[in-house]
């Protein structure tokens, strides 16, 4: 997988992914990142790359003929790379699309600042994305996210990729379930026996039972969608042992 980023903020990108476990994948080279500020494609005065809106208005707009240039560099570096913009306007990430870009050989993301871009530089963009409905100062976090998503699910880059045995919550829609390590005794706080007992088939449907009921009190709009099966539904109809 090759990253490639076109921002006015490189080092924001760069130094982010400098740490935890993205850190040590780029390091180690499960992937490898690219960076493009169009700054360095301006051919005007002051390196710059905005300017007033047609029509008026509030704020400046990016300039296409920089980003037009970063895109076709990066493209050069990273053939074949869907162009993902980042924005508002797109549609709103989830898993199954950090899957699906997993299993791209390469991404290039245009990170927007300013009130955004000119509309000319979507003739050379894929698709567009959001990470949620709220509004940001640029595209640089939403394009760490969407990297960090995607560079987790990269073999090599998690330590302990969920075991083949225990279907790990992402695939199984499920939100998570409580996590607790030591001390033992937090205060008045203890951990539930069941985690102590060793018994780990009554404490993989312990944590399944947590998730479940988790999934259902807090994101209703999730479970309508995905349903619960017979196994489940038992489970949650269990008496708690
Ligand atoms: C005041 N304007 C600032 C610039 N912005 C804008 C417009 C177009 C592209 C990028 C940006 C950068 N901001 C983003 C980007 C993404 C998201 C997301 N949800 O993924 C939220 N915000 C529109 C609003």
């Amino acid at each position: 997988m090759r990253f490639d980023v076109i921002s006015i903020f490189p080092q924001l990108i760069e130094q982010y992914l400098q740490e935890g476990v993205v850190g040590r994948g780029l390091a180690q080279g499960h992937f490898r990142l690219g960076l493009w500020n169009p700054r360095d494609f301006s051919t005007l005065a002051h390196r710059r790359v905005d300017d007033r809106p047609f029509g008026g208005g509030p704020g400046m707009v990016m300039m296409a003929p920089p980003l037009l240039a970063a895109i076709a560099a990066a493209r050069e570096a990273n053939p074949g790379a869907p162009v993902i913009y980042l924005s508002p306007q797109g549609k709103v990430l989830n898993q199954g699309a950090l899957q699906r870009f997993a299993g791209c050989d390469g991404l290039i993301l245009l990170a927007g600042r300013y009130e955004g871009i000119d509309e000319r530089v979507m003739s050379a963009v894929d698709e567009e994305w959001s990470i949620g409905d709220y509004v940001l100062a640029g595209g640089e976090l939403p394009a760490l996210v969407l990297m960090e998503g995607v560079a987790r699910l990269l073999p090599g880059v998690l330590g302990h990729p969920d075991s083949a045995g225990e279907d790990s919550f992402a695939h199984s829609g499920l939100l998570d379930c409580p996590h607790y390590t030591r001390p033992e005794r937090v205060g008045t706080q203890e951990v539930p026996a069941v985690l102590l007992s060793g018994d780990h088939r009554r404490i993989a449907r312990w944590r399944l039972r947590q998730a479940l009921r988790r999934s259902l009190e807090r994101r209703p709009d999730l479970m309508q969608a995905r349903g619960l099966s017979a196994e489940e539904r038992a489970l949650l109809e269990q008496e708690e042992n």
